[in-house]
């Protein structure tokens, strides 16, 4: 049994919007999966479907199984057990996320006070432990978030999302408020606490080059879907897509100085989810589109083991979609 098997999940926002089109992604203990795409392409939606944080009015469709139990047809009360504990999400910009009014020890210890039924002293023990966890001396407990810097309030929520001992950590754009040194050392935390803990991590970034570095697998969305899957840096070297092809080309490779001075964009924006294109969404954008593209759809095919891709480019079509991303 997987840690977290999504199958063919489908949101749509009240006013029509489709920011989820068919997901299937799967996660083990101990396995990082990145999922990337350009802004406004689900992957917020995604992160907020897997513990039902959507808005009143979303209608959501599919399976989620957390340790093999469907979050979308769990009741409230144990759907709040599932949050922190079974999973917790690690939101970007942590000046926003944390109370400014609050120490963060004390923001820290609400969720182990509330889920663990812990004392006060057993809770404050557990923060400083938490702190010392993250690499912040257990006495910035009482520290005021504005009294620290972003990549220590980051670390904050990171403490924070571990106080429940969740098996799962969802990090959305975990980094990208942060200086690239500073990034850096907040991804190495988390893959190392990922690792210690034999955690599993689904991180979402626009940023390929930063999942590449920290995921075993990826998964590029474009328009809600996944569009290309497969092991985190033969994507990232060889994507597969022609939407990958074209993300991946915007952010060189780390160390290669020279080309991150020259991103290549990709023209034009992604699609309104409330009208999207016919066929294959990424038609009116992709440099190699055939006629066809235009009026059909492709699934995720199997682009070669380990890999998939939905294009027309790509192998043969895959009957078992879920058959290689484990
Ligand atoms: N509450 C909402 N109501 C209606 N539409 C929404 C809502 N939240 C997001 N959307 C739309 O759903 C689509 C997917 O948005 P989402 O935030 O999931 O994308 P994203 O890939 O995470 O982008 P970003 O990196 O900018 O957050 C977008 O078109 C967005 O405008």
């Amino acid at each position: 049994m997987s840690l977290l098997d999504v199958r063919n999940l489908e949101v749509t926002y009240a006013g029509g919007a489709r920011a989820v089109r068919g997901v299937d992604l799967s996660v083990e203990a101990g396995q990082k999966l990145g999922i990337a795409g350009e802004s406004g392409c689900g992957k917020s939606t995604l992160a907020l479907a897997l513990l039902r944080l959507l808005p009143a009015g979303t209608k959501v469709s599919g399976e989620i199984l957390l340790n093999g139990e469907d979050v979308l047809t769990m009741k409230w009360g144990q759907v709040r057990a599932v949050r922190w504990a079974g999973a917790s999400i690690v939101f970007q910009g942590a000046m926003h996320s944390l109370n400014a009014v609050h120490r963060i020890g004390d923001q820290i210890a609400e969720p182990i006070l509330l889920h663990k039924k812990a004392t006060p002293s057993g809770a404050k023990k557990r923060v400083g432990e938490l702190l010392e966890h993250v690499g912040l001396p257990a006495a910035r407990a009482d520290a005021y978030p504005h009294e620290l810097s972003g990549g220590q309030r980051q670390r904050v929520m990171i403490a924070m999302a571990l106080a429940c001992d969740p098996g799962l950590i969802i990090a959305d754009e975990p980094t990208t408020a942060l200086d690239v040194m500073i990034q850096a050392q907040i991804l190495r935390l988390i893959e190392q606490l990922v690792s210690d803990q034999d955690l599993g991590l689904v991180m979402i970034s626009h940023d390929l080059a930063v999942l590449s570095d920290t995921c075993d697998r990826l998964a590029v969305m474009y328009a809600g879907r996944v569009v290309e899957e497969g092991p985190a840096s033969q994507v990232y070297e060889n994507a597969r897509h022609p939407y990958g092809k074209a993300l991946s080309a915007a952010f060189p490779r780390i160390g290669d100085v020279a080309s991150r001075f020259a991103p290549r964009g990709l023209p034009g924006d992604p699609p309104d989810p409330s009208a999207l294109p016919t066929g294959c969404t990424f038609h009116p954008r992709c440099p190699v589109a055939l006629d066809v593209c235009a009026t059909e759809d492709q699934e995720l095919r199997n682009a070669e083991p380990g890999r998939r891709a939905a294009c027309v480019h790509v192998g043969a079509a895959v009957t078992d979609a879920r058959s290689t991303t484990a």
